[in-house]
């Protein structure tokens, strides 16, 4: 399903070389599959999401999903790809603080160019228990909502992978487990595979597969 292969990633620098992010050999998720990605603090991880998405370019390699090379794709067409097939939940929510809950679930399913899906979304909402949160702004929602509004929008458009960077980071620990067991829930149901990044060993263990993204020439090990 996704498949990526001779990935490289390296940022400018003022006045020095450019500085080598990531160096992914290959990595590959099935259909369905739900992998995680570990590594310390600033080794690329964030970075190698980005790169999935579409969203930072990379300097070679190949990120395929189903099939369709995302590196060969002009913008536009990338961006719309990104839309229809691939749910991001972002470290940092990237809710759109002027609408409710609901219109930012509904909002991610306009940039298909498809009808936006209310059932859908109220259900999605009632899921990451928010039914009763639907109509509140960001501003109005604990960080633990605006997270769960994150997850819920993600997923919005059935999507063939879902990319979670540390989506339980700002979260209670007894909310943590509910927004895990949501995501891999869905996941599941929908069959959508999901990489999902997290520094928690208890996370880890519920997943079907662990990368370890090694920093400093970082080298993706290869599927174990
Ligand atoms: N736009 C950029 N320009 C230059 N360097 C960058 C840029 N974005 C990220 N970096 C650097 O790339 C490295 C990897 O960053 P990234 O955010 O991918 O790490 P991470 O593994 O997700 O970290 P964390 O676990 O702390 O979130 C860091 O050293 C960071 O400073």
């Amino acid at each position: 399903m996704l498949l990526l292969e001779g990935v490289r990633k390296s940022y400018a620098q003022p006045g020095a070389e450019r500085l080598p992010i990531l160096d992914v050999p290959r990595l590959a998720v099935g259909a369905g599959e739900q992998v995680v990605i570990r590594g310390r603090s600033g080794c690329g991880k964030t970075t190698l999401l980005n790169a999935i998405a579409g969203l930072t370019t990379i300097d070679a390699g190949k990120i395929a999903i189903k099939g369709v090379d995302l590196t060969r794709l002009p913008e536009a067409a990338r961006d719309r790809f990104r839309a229809r097939h691939i749910g991001y939940v972002f470290q940092t929510f990237n809710l759109l603080p002027g609408f409710t809950a609901l219109e930012n679930v509904l909002l991610g399913m306009t940039f298909t160019g498809q009808r936006p899906d209310r059932a859908r979304a109220a259900d999605l909402l009632n899921r990451v228990g928010l039914g009763h949160r639907g109509h509140h702004k960001p501003a109005a929602m604990s960080v633990g909502e605006q997270q769960r509004t994150a997850v819920a929008r993600a997923l919005a458009n059935r999507p063939l992978l879902l990319l979670a960077d540390e989506p339980t980071a700002n979260v209670d620990p007894g909310h943590q487990q509910q927004i895990i067991d949501l995501l891999r829930g869905v996941c599941r149901d929908e069959n959508v595979s999901m990489l999902l990044v997290t520094h928690s060993n208890e996370v880890s263990d519920q997943f079907d597969r662990v990368e370890q993204l090694e920093e400093v020439n970082q080298v993706l090990k290869a599927n174990v």
